[in-house]
């Protein structure tokens, strides 16, 4: 049964008579306990999906719904996790933590606060790096305080916008297993937005492209039927595995070659002209240099 639910949903942008309508008749059915990831690529509108998806961003035209309810505004009820950390940089970890925890539990009394950010601090391995501030930790380590922090609140749906994008290979994997792992644990409904295959391939129960913009919409989805846990040392050696890849790929390189061809027609052509004089000023501001040229 479907938990989260986008129905006919579309985002313009601009002014009246300038409009330009980025995401177009977007339909998509989660269900409970879910994770779905949607891959495109840059531009096209994945974050304005995201936006849409939390509450943040009312949609221009269709609606979203959460367990039967229209979604209207943001709540704690749906987790949004960010491709930049979003950390308050004069606070600690904990401190991170426990100004969102207060903020959705305010009837928690201190030692229920103190226990309760203590335990999500622990389950992305944090606590030897407690009363640490952001600048004192490894891009890793703030993507994991920020994970900490959306899982906090308890959100009924995680909503991830390229968590991993700019962290390095090695991390990254490490953090796939990790975000796995408690989502196995915590029962989540996910929506992972990335813009890596093999990351939706090795992560999701479902994939679905996200086409090139404007207008972009969600295209058919690729189910991954591959057993949990998933092993990526033995994965990718695996035939589904290879043909799922190759699929996405080669479905994702026809978006790009349509987009660009769509692209192409619409060309404007420049005059050809050369600058009359293009010599480099002796002078600027004051400052003198010799000129080679
Ligand atoms: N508030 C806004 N006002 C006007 N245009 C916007 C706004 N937000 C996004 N856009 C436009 O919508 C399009 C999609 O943007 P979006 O950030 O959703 O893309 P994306 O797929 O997440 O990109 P990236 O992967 O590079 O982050 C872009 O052309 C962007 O300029």
């Amino acid at each position: 049964m479907s938990f989260l639910e986008l129905n006919n949903a579309s985002i313009a942008f601009g002014p009246a008579g300038n409009r330009t309508e980025v995401l177009s008749d977007i339909n998509l059915s989660v269900a409970e306990n879910e994770f779905v990831a949607v891959i495109g690529f840059s531009g096209s509108g994945k974050s304005t999906l995201v936006n849409m998806l939390s509450g943040l961003l009312p949609p221009t035209g269709g609606e979203v719904r959460m367990a039967g309810e229209k979604v209207t505004r943001p709540s704690p009820r749906r987790g949004v996790m960010f491709q930049s950390y979003s950390l308050l940089p004069w606070l600690t970890v904990y401190g991170n933590i426990h100004l969102a925890v207060k903020q959705v539990f305010p009837k928690k009394s201190k030692a229920e606060l103190r226990e309760h950010v203590e335990r999500y601090i622990d389950m992305v391995h944090l606590t030897p790096a407690r009363d640490k501030r952001p600048h004192e930790l490894s891009g890793g380590m703030r993507q994991r305080v920020s994970l900490a922090r959306t899982l906090s609140v308890q959100p009924e749906v995680l909503l991830l916008d390229e968590p991993l994008s700019a962290l390095d290979a090695l991390t990254r994997s490490v953090l796939q297993d990790e975000i796995l792992q408690i989502w196995e644990q915590e029962k989540k409904t996910v929506v992972m937005i990335t813009n890596d295959v093999d990351e939706a391939i090795i992560m999701a129960d479902r994939i679905v492209p996200l086409t090139m913009g404007p207008k972009a919409t969600l295209a058919e989805a690729f189910p991954v039927t591959l057993e949990r846990p998933r092993d990526r040392r033995t994965l990718t050696e695996l035939p589904e595995y290879k043909r799922l890849k190759a699929d996405i790929t080669s479905y994702l390189v026809g978006l790009n070659k349509e987009a660009r061809e769509l692209r192409g027609s619409n060309i404007i052509e420049m005059p050809d002209i050369a600058p009359r004089d293009f010599k480099a000023p002796s002078k600027i501001r004051g400052l003198k240099w010799k000129n080679t040229g």
